[in-house]
């Protein structure tokens, strides 16, 4: 059996890339750098997670579209003063066969400018409000950071939600309730735990008001990541647009409609593996799993009779039956050729929660025997009990592999008051929590100072191999803000700054 063949302690980078090859959920495409194919073991995961989602938001009145993907150097022009910073990831299109196009397309990174144009056209009345249109699909960004899967690619499929609103208070209320589904995705359907928050001027979508977001965590290299993100985008859209309705207060008069943009995508299936899995592979939340158990014969041995052999069979059909009577989603795996122990290998690669084996000792006591996959755990259950013990303890795991994610988290987010006392908290894998004064200056100063010194005379590390750590940016402004910070009285942790603290900002090295 190939499995993993390094230690997720030992080289994260390398675990986690065998991880997502060797579970089927990934395969390089290689004649392309920068993208991958998503293998159905993944479009499982992103089906399950989309069906979620969309039902949610169907009942919020949010409804469908599909807009074409290219957009006009035009309509990007509306947007130029904060597209600027994101030119270099336009991928352009300037050739239909060998012609030349008299004005080269974008293919979308996002939608605004392909979709905006037309909210002008169809919104006339604020009785077209509020106006709800989602897409399910997939954008191009042509990253020149090295790319990832799932966390980092050069395509990902995603959805973005594009609203407009009469007032900055109803579109307010739905970017806190598309970004609370957000949550509830990572926490419900994943077992991530998520911080809520607000982005900073600096970290925010600079096109838009404000941003709010969900900020994950990876024990592994101690950096947080942004989960997803729903935007207020004010009314900064529809003046470039032009979106407006009549005043319903007041005759002749217009109102530039007020507008969210909110988007998760396949990210959030790389979050999910990098927390979850272990040495042996693959560890799936069992709400989200393909495969929630999987069924093996044990002890079929030669000597066993034909007769014997097709009698245990059928009655581990009967408990096949029995748990997807129960609403499990199970399978069996009778492949011959494979001995038990390379089909356990096989299936916890995989990451299937529960193993069931079912021998001729099981079938002697009316048991089962079962293996946990998230903590190895094992023992037998009675056949008689599979229908309420196995879905029991398929929730459990689910709580379980949550509330350990949300330990971790919990116990690597510091709240910290004394500036040296940062960076050793960073280079221990936290996150922290300090006193800021949300200048996008200072956060600058901050990623400086807080960027480790390449420092060779570092123990074993051959000259010039060991690579500065990166300085901390900011994750977000927690909505769950700490007690102690006194308004107008406590400073910004920043030693350099010296301007007062206006909230607790949660900082971290990130993704
Ligand atoms: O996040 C979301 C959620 C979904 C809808 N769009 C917003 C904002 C996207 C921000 N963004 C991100 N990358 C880009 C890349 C190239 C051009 C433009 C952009 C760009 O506007």
């Amino acid at each position: 059996i190939i499995g993993i063949t390094v230690s997720k302690a030992e080289n994260f980078p390398q675990w986690y890339q065998e991880v997502v090859l060797k579970a089927e959920m990934i395969e390089y495409y290689t004649e392309i750098s920068g993208f991958f194919i998503m293998r159905p073991a993944t479009m499982y995961i992103w089906n399950t997670i989309r069906k979620w989602f969309q039902e949610r938001i169907e009942a919020m009145g949010v409804d469908e579209t599909s807009f074409p993907m290219f957009l006009s150097q035009k309509s990007l022009e509306k947007e130029k003063d904060h597209v600027e910073g994101f030119a270099p990831e336009l991928a352009w299109v300037t050739k239909a066969g060998d012609k030349d196009l008299d004005v080269p397309v974008a293919v979308r990174p996002t939608s605004e400018a392909v979709m905006y144009p037309y909210y002008s056209k169809w919104i006339r009345s604020h009785r077209d409000l509020p106006f709800r249109l989602n897409q399910w699909n997939s954008v191009v960004r042509w990253e020149a950071k090295q790319t990832t899967p799932f966390l980092r690619a050069r395509e990902f499929l995603w959805q973005e939600g594009h609203t407009a609103h009469l007032t900055e208070k109803q579109a307010g209320e739905e970017v806190l309730q598309i970004l609370e589904l957000y949550a509830g995705i990572y926490e419900q359907l994943l077992a991530v735990p998520v911080v809520r928050g607000r982005k900073t001027e600096a970290e925010k979508f600079a096109g838009g008001y404000y941003t709010t977001t969900v900020e994950g965590y990876i024990p592994s290299n101690g950096r947080g990541i942004q989960g997803a993100t729903s935007h207020c985008l004010g009314q900064n859209f529809s003046k470039m647009f032009d979106i407006t309705v009549e005043d319903p207060n007041e005759k002749g008069k217009h109102i530039h409609v007020w507008q969210n943009s909110w988007g998760l995508s396949t990210r959030v299936i790389g979050v999910m593996v990098m927390i979850h899995g272990d040495d042996k592979g693959l560890v799936l939340p069992p709400r989200i799993a393909k495969i929630q158990s999987i069924l093996i014969p044990v002890g079929l041995t030669a000597k066993m009779s034909a007769e014997d052999k097709e009698k245990h069979l059928k009655h581990l059909d009967e408990i096949y039956q029995t748990l997807k009577k129960a609403g499990v989603r199970a399978e069996v795996d009778l492949r011959d050729g494979y001995t038990p122990a390379w089909k356990f290998n096989d299936w916890e690669l995989k990451g299937v929660p529960l193993r069931i084996e079912f021998g001729p000792k099981d079938a002697a006591k009316d048991v089962v025997s079962y293996a946990r996959r998230d903590t190895g755990e094992k023992g037998t259950i009675p056949i008689a009990e599979l229908t309420t013990k196995v879905p029991e303890m398929l929730e459990t795991i689910q709580q379980d592999m949550y509330n350990r994610a949300e330990a971790a988290y919990r116990e690597h987010r510091l709240k910290i008051t004394k500036w040296e006392e940062v960076v050793p908290a960073l280079d221990a894998k936290n996150v922290v929590i300090i006193p800021h004064c949300l200048v996008p200056e200072c956060e600058e100063k901050i990623k400086e100072l807080t960027a480790g010194r390449s420092d060779d005379a570092a123990e074993n590390v051959p000259e010039g191999q060991k690579a500065p750590s990166m300085g901390m940016k900011s994750l977000c402004i927690p909505f769950e803000q700490p007690e102690g910070l006194v308004k107008g009285e406590t400073k910004c942790l920043n030693p350099e700054c010296g301007r007062l603290a206006e909230q607790w900002c949660m900082f971290g090295r990130s993704y």
